[in-house]
């Protein structure tokens, strides 16, 4: 049995990460926390997640619980996230991140990070999205130059970071599929006198309404006809599914970075 600390117990993920953690055979609930200040800290974590009184108590900070599990299940925010890995890394921890919104100079630390703790980093943890990370690499590869590639993507209104890393991801494998960086080619804004749309541009834009979960379509415009792929999720039960699914994964993993990729076996595919 993995033992779980739940990172940010109480935020939307949170309390969904720790009914999922209930119900996966090799995982048991051993610590949760929330920063320091937050009122849920000293509530019962399986009380505030709807699964009913479960002895957890809600710690004030990672270090107050950090002997409580084997692996940090962790959904907050990014600034956190790196100090999380920073301890889980002094620690030998394992560690399951979902944060999205690090930097690049961010995830090159959590890579050196890395050779002292075996973690999964992904900025989605839905096996639906895992396979349409897959296609959209494919189908620009197929499609190749003579489509024009735009991203869209829909989240709930208190959403921090936009693009969302999963549009990121997905401009990212669309371009890689057509030869380019996404580093080089992203849009994302357009407003004014800007001028035609370039050939090679990848464009991504982001929508922030009421409760939406979480949407992305992928387009594929040629001339007279359009290929979309879309994923809508319509609850967050998939993302803290496939958490739990990373960390039992994890389990007597050699220290590294991993993805969802290595952890649903679609690597070579
Ligand atoms: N990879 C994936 O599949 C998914 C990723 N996400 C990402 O997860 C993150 C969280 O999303 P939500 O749960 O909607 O946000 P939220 O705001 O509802 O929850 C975040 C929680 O983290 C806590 N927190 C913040 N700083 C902390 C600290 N220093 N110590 C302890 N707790 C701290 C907050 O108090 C809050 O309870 C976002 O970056 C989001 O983009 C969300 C859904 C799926
Ligand atoms: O903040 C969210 O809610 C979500 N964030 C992730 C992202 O930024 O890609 C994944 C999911 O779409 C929900």
């Amino acid at each position: 049995m993995m033992r779980v600390i739940v990172a940010g117990a109480a935020g939307r993920m949170g309390r969904r990460v720790g009914v999922m953690v209930d119900r996966h055979p090799d995982l048991v609930y051993g610590g949760a926390f929330e920063v320091p200040g937050s009122p849920a800290v000293g509530s019962d974590a399986g009380e505030l997640a709807g699964l009913g009184r479960n002895g957890v108590l809600i710690g004030a900070g990672f270090e107050s619980v950090i002997e409580d599990g084997d692996v940090i299940i962790d959904f907050t925010f990014h600034e956190a996230t790196m100090s999380f890995a920073r301890l889980a890394a002094d620690h030998h921890k394992a560690m399951v991140i979902g944060t999205t919104g690090l930097s690049g100079d961010q995830l090159a630390e959590l890579a050196e990070l890395s050779a002292h703790f075996p973690c999964v980093q992904a900025p989605n943890m839905s096996v639906c999205v895992n396979v349409l990370f897959k296609l959209v690499k494919k189908t620009a590869a197929i499609l190749g130059n003579d489509f024009d590639i735009e991203i869209l993507e829909a989240h709930h209104n208190k959403k921090k970071d936009a693009p969302s890393g999963t549009a990121l991801k997905l401009g990212e494998l669309a371009a890689e599929g057509v030869g380019r960086r996404l580093a080089d080619v992203g849009v994302y804004e357009r407003s004014g006198i800007i001028g035609e749309r370039t050939s090679q541009e990848i464009g991504i834009q982001s929508i922030r309404a009421a409760d939406i979960v979480g949407e992305h379509t992928v387009f594929f415009a040629g001339p007279g006809e359009r290929l979309e792929l879309t994923h809508r999720a319509q609850t967050r039960d998939h993302f803290a599914r496939g958490a739990t699914i990373a960390a039992a994964w994890l389990a007597g993993k050699p220290n590294g970075l991993y993805s969802m990729f290595d952890v649903l076996d679609l690597q070579d595919l």
